[in-house]
């Protein structure tokens, strides 16, 4: 999977600006803030939206090609932020509509293969309830067997952690973590512990470009000796907020005499932030 150069612009304005990385199999992680550009380039990716400028290959194939982009489209699973799943069918009529429109159209096979994914998502016992019937996850689980319909050799989720409680986000890592051996995966979040739990590459867009291009730790790396505990919040950090234990976690040019504890990719994302001039001064208590 290659994107070369890829920039997207709407109305003008562009939301990817000479986007370049390559993919390979596994799980890859895409942080950004709101309005980086994600969505845009996850779209582009799963061949719902052109780019301006720009090559893409996605699975050997060239998009822009219709012919291509057909095969493409039949070895892709994307799952978007708002899926659609019609309120009034059953898990099991919402994934066979997606495996139809993924031309699969031997009845038989489509069941099985409606089966085969439910089963896989943990759904294979609700598969004849109705959407609106089921929790946030159970939907999101549904939203997942659909894109997972045909054995995906490439599968783009688009925030697929939002709204889910811990548990249920823990389930879902599960399963993500499982569906990257022999597959590339792209995940679009905003949970840092999603990535640091799930991905062996993150990339990181801000203002429609690419900030960062690694794994995990080299990431949080970039704010080891920059992180460090003390009683009152530190004036000389760009982030820092009271945890639920009371001490001051600050980020930031640690003041003499510091005590520096240990980065997570949360720490070294808010600080590449900072060092691209967003300035963040957040207070907040975080638990
Ligand atoms: N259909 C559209 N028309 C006009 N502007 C758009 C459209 N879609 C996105 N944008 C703009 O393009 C930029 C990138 O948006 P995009 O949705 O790709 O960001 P994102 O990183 O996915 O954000 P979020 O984390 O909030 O989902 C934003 O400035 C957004 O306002």
């Amino acid at each position: 999977m290659t994107v070369h150069e890829v920039t997207v612009r709407y109305r003008g304005v562009p939301a990817l600006d000479s986007v370049s990385f390559t993919l390979g199999s596994g799980v890859t992680g895409l942080l950004g803030p709101n309005g980086a550009g994600k969505t845009t380039l996850l779209r582009t990716l799963a061949t719902a939206l052109a780019p301006d400028a720009g090559r893409i290959e996605v699975l050997g194939r060239d998009p822009a090609d219709p012919a291509q982009r057909t095969g493409i489209r039949r070895r892709l699973g994307f799952l978007p932020q708002d899926p659609g799943l019609h309120p009034h069918f059953t898990a099991f009529e919402f994934v066979d509509y997606v495996a139809i429109l993924k031309e699969i159209t031997d009845r038989r096979r489509r069941h099985d293969e409606v089966r085969r994914v439910l089963e896989a998502v943990g759904l294979g016992a609700e598969r004849g309830k109705r959407v609106k019937a089921l929790s946030g996850g159970m939907r999101q689980r549904v939203a997942l067997a659909a894109a997972l319909a045909g054995d995906p050799a490439f599968l783009v989720l688009d925030e697929p952690t939002v709204g889910l409680d811990p548990e249920q986000r823990m389930r879902f890592r599960e399963l993500v973590a499982g569906l990257g051996e022999g597959r590339t995966v792209l995940l679009s979040t905003h949970q840092t512990e999603d990535v640091a739990a799930l991905c062996h590459r993150v990339v990181v867009l801000d203002h429609g470009a690419v900030t960062f291009d690694g794994e995990p730790h080299a990431l949080a790396g970039i704010a080891r000796g920059r992180v460090w505990h003390s009683a009152e919040r530190s004036p000389g950090a760009v982030a820092g907020w009271r945890t639920g234990l009371g001490v001051h976690r600050n980020i930031g040019t640690a003041p003499p005499g510091a005590e520096c504890v240990e980065p997570t990719v949360e720490d070294g994302y808010l600080l590449l932030l900072d060092l691209a001039g967003r300035g963040r001064t957040g207070t907040e208590a975080r638990a």
